[in-house]
Formats: C-alpha cells, structure tokens, sequence
C-alpha cells in the first residue's frame, strides 16, 4: 500500500467504544478526503477516455480513407485480452465498454 493510499484511507469508527464524537468527525474528514481524491481520479479518467476517443477515431477514418473497414476485430481482441489480463474478468466488460465508446456499437 502506498503512503498516499495509507494517508486518505478512512477509518471507520469502532461500535461500543464512544468513538463517536472526535473521531467521527476525523472519519468523515477522512471520507470526504478520500471522495475528493476519487472525484480527481474520476475526472482524469474521464479526460483519458476521451484522448482514447479522439485518437480511435484517428485510426478509424485513416483506415476507411484507404478503403479499409472502420472496426478491427484482431486488434480489439488484443485489447480485450490485456484488460481481462490486468484486471481479471471485469476488465473484459470495461475494455468491450471503452470500445463501444470508441467506435460505437456493433
Ligand atoms: O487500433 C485500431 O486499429 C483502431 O481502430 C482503434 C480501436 C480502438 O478503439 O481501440 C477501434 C476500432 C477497432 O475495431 C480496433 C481498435
């Protein structure tokens, strides 16, 4: 873990030891902290998507222009494999949502 993720990770309040006054607030600060971070994360990987976005669609026209078709199936199994790899099978649902954003429905 690192010393970022130990820092704004929250600490739940112990039931049954009164902890509910201090270290409450401590805890929702802690909370707050974390959400903020997440919301920060969130925006970043909001803005990667849609650089993703934009260079996929890049490769797509380049691809029609030369009278090729639009959607890559090989390539797209590539990716999937390495989301699923990295991130287990989640990862595969995340990749097959990344490229619907990318270049649409099949
Ligand atoms: O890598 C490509 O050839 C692309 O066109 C990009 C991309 C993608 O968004 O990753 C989009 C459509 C293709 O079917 C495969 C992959």
């Amino acid at each position: 873990m690192s010393t970022e993720t130990a820092r704004t990770t929250p600490r739940p309040a112990t039931p049954g030891t009164g902890e509910d006054g201090e270290s409450g607030d401590a805890t929702a600060g802690a909370t707050a902290a974390a959400r903020s971070r997440i919301d920060e994360l969130d925006g970043r990987i909001i803005a990667l998507v849609q650089e993703r976005r934009t260079v996929s669609a890049g490769i797509q026209r380049a691809r029609v222009e030369a009278g090729g078709r639009r959607v890559e199936l090989a390539r797209e199994m590539e990716i999937l494999d390495r989301y699923r790899g990295e991130l287990g099978r989640p990862g595969t649902q995340l990749a097959m949502t990344l490229l619907a954003l990318c270049r649409g429905q099949l």
